[in-house]
């Protein structure tokens, strides 16, 4: 897919979001869109994922199936998330059969069985979140575009966005995904697109410096503030693991008893200069 040339502004007359954009993505690539606050990057993920119609330019090899997980996820609609994820799978072309297996099986992976007859605008931030992402995959898309796609999620799930992405990927989709704290580490081989002044520049993957895994537990309570902690600090988060039931944990090596502990795989990494902004506000 390409954008050629793409200019865009939202109004007659008003500022230039976008100038002469030009950029390509190929199937089975991941494409990281770095820029500050205001830059543009949803912008540009709008027009890639066709929300938006460029107001010069043109964006050619769009594929036919694409997912698109918006920033917010439009909560306000009066369907619980059963029949309105059932819904999404009929629209994107999947028998009643097939949609009804996709939504089992991403509301199961997602967290979102014990939801599944809530009404979307009773649903916490985080949750809706969840179905938002869980939407744009029920049929695996040629191009899965996510704008900021941790925002709101608990720990578990954030972790989940990454290997989603790895999926989408090695099934030949392309995918583009925003991300302005640096939690992008994961995903090694992306390329990067960077938005400044409205226009974008692509550049190829930074090498990766050898990485070490280390495993470390913590009390089941503490987990998202640990994870935040390691992230400003410019750890990978390779996984976490939710606590084991009482009684299947074994004792650590002094003899202490479990605490409901969550094991984080932690890979420290050179800090890429894009991926600054940690979780704790850094410059962005
Ligand atoms: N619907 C809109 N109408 C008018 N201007 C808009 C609209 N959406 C965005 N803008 C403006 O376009 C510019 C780029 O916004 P955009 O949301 O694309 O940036 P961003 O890089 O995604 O920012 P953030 O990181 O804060 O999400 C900003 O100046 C913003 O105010």
């Amino acid at each position: 897919m390409r954008l050629e040339n793409v200019w865009l502004r939202y109004r007659r007359r008003g500022p230039w979001v976008l100038r002469a954009a030009g950029v390509r993505v190929g199937p089975g690539e991941v494409v990281v869109v770095l820029g500050r606050n205001g830059a543009g990057k949803s912008t540009l993920l709008q027009v890639a994922a066709g929300v938006l119609r460029p107001s010069r330019g043109r964006v050619t090899g769009r594929p036919r199936h694409v997912g698109w997980v918006p920033e917010r996820f439009p909560a306000d609609q009066p369907f619980t998330v059963e029949r309105y994820l059932t819904a999404m799978g009929r629209v994107a072309g999947l028998d009643p059969a097939a949609a009804g297996r996709a939504v089992d099986h991403w509301t199961s992976r997602l967290g979102l069985s014990g939801f599944r007859r809530v009404r979307l605008p009773e649903l916490s931030k985080g949750t809706a979140q969840k179905v938002g992402l869980a939407q744009a995959v029920l049929r695996p898309p040629g191009l899965l575009v996510l704008d900021e796609p941790w925002e709101g999620l608990d720990a578990v799930t954030r972790d989940l966005v990454p290997a989603v992405i790895d999926e989408v990927a090695a099934a030949g989709g392309s995918v583009l995904v925003s991300d302005h704290r640096g939690e992008i580490g994961r995903l090694s081989g992306a390329r990067r697109w960077t938005v400044a002044d409205g226009t974008v520049t692509a550049s190829a993957p930074s090498a990766d410096p050898a990485l070490a895994v280390v495993e470390i537990a913590v009390p089941a309570a503490r987990v998202d503030g640990t994870v935040a902690r390691l992230r400003a600090d410019g750890h990978q988060i390779l996984r976490v693991r939710p606590p084991a039931p009482v009684g299947v944990v074994a004792p650590d090596d002094a003899g202490r008893p479990p605490t409901g502990a969550v094991d984080a795989g932690v890979a420290p990494v050179a800090r890429a200069p894009e991926a600054t902004g940690g979780i704790t506000g850094g410059p962005r």
